[in-house]
């Protein structure tokens, strides 16, 4: 029998209760190995690498193949959710949904592990979605290279639609986002004393106050852009001029031109600023696989076209959003579409209070399994 809501809720609770940041996921991974593993094996195939899993449900004609991939990371923030079954895991938390994910491919694989599908189906739970690019790793590691999926799906929770809702758009859904790191070094010394010391509380505020210029003054108005500083670190008290001062961001943007525009911005103003306040600056932009999730055409009229015709599913069309992802990277490889499940929360992605609502994972496996049925006919005659 294919997962019940019951069986499902309790297995998105017990993935909730042990998140584990990227390419860190050992207990997530053994336990999703063991999911698998109790599942009929008669059309299963099972590979793995690092703590990514990839399982192949052997279609009666295996000349195409539809992927689905879920992420499985967690993320560094401390639970205040109050859950009967909050993270064990101290200073860790799936605050961006991956356990409702890796539960709806579960529930999803069950069926088909037990319905033979019409081709082949490509189940890829990877890790590190939040930082390093897991996706764009294992894609370039080869291990999906002789079961390379002629298209892929995945989505997102948002806890902004209604629980269970499907939401997606042509085009581009998502951000290309790039990391920044950046160190000012100066030098310490007495807070007496200003003018023998180089003060890096000083030159990181600057820093961080000239990087709002980049998309009031540099990106085109019409369109968009986001440079997000989520961390400063200086200094240890208030009577010591801080030596160093470490920063840390995010840039999005909809189109890679002005992500790139950005980053030479960021650049720019990092050099100026270790210029004015006569200090060192070690800058990095990691763009890794986050490029922008452009949803191709094709596949993304047949999602959308069946999920309009069908009176079982609510579906909206949305807007592009600044959240990033790397399954950009995957799209920018394998024609697919990248769509939004609603789990409705006063609380947003990467909140320490989001409790995403767990009807949205039944509906969901219903919703995905009936669109991965129909577009199974269709995957024989598809281009791209
Ligand atoms: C869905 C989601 O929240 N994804 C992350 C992806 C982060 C990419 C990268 N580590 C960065 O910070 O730029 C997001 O924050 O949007």
């Amino acid at each position: 029998m294919p997962l019940s809501e019951k069986q499902l809720i309790e297995i998105r609770r017990n993935l909730h209760q042990i998140p584990e940041i990227g390419m860190e996921e050992f207990e997530t991974s053994t336990q999703l190995r063991e999911y698998i593993s109790r599942m009929p094996q008669d059309f299963l195939q099972v590979k793995t690498w690092k703590t990514a899993t990839l399982v192949r449900v052997q279609g009666k004609n295996q000349s195409k193949t539809i992927g689905y991939r879920t992420d499985i990371d967690g993320l560094p923030v401390t639970e205040q959710t109050g859950l009967p079954f909050a993270s064990k895991h101290a200073g860790r938390m799936h605050a961006c949904g991956h356990d409702i994910h890796m539960t709806v491919a579960l529930g999803v694989l069950s069926y088909f592990a037990e319905n033979q599908p019409a081709c082949n189906l490509l189940f890829l739970f990877q890790p590190s979605e939040e930082i390093l690019s897991g996706g764009m790793q294992v894609y370039q590691s080869g291990v999906m290279d002789e079961w390379m999926p002629d298209e892929i799906y995945a989505f997102h929770d948002n806890p902004q639609l209604p629980a269970g809702t499907i939401g997606c758009r042509q085009g581009t859904l998502f951000a290309g986002t790039c990391e920044i790191h950046a160190t000012f070094i100066g030098k310490s010394g007495h807070a007496a004393f200003p003018h023998q010391a180089n003060d890096m509380v000083v030159a990181g505020a600057a820093f961080v106050n000239q990087i709002q210029t980049i998309v009031s003054r540099n990106v085109d108005p019409i369109q968009s852009g986001v440079v997000t500083l989520g961390h400063f670190e200086a200094g240890t008290t208030g009577n010591v001029i801080a030596g160093q001062c470490q920063i840390d961001g995010t840039i999005r943007a909809l189109t890679q031109e002005n992500n790139l525009l950005i980053q030479k911005r960021v650049r720019q103003i990092a050099e100026g600023i270790a210029q004015a306040f006569d200090c060192e600056v070690k800058l990095e932009l990691n763009q890794g696989g986050y490029y922008p999730v452009e949803n191709n055409d094709h596949t993304t009229k047949a999602f959308m076209d069946y999920m309009q015709a069908n009176d079982q599913v609510d579906f909206v069309e949305t807007a592009p959003a600044m959240t990033g992802e790397d399954f950009g990277y995957l799209l920018s490889k394998i024609p697919g579409t990248m769509f939004w499940v609603g789990v409705e929360s006063p609380y947003s992605l990467h909140s320490e209070f989001l409790s995403p609502k767990e009807e949205a994972i039944q509906k969901a496996v219903t919703t995905i399994v009936g669109y991965l049925e129909h577009r199974q006919k269709d995957v024989f005659t598809a281009t791209y």
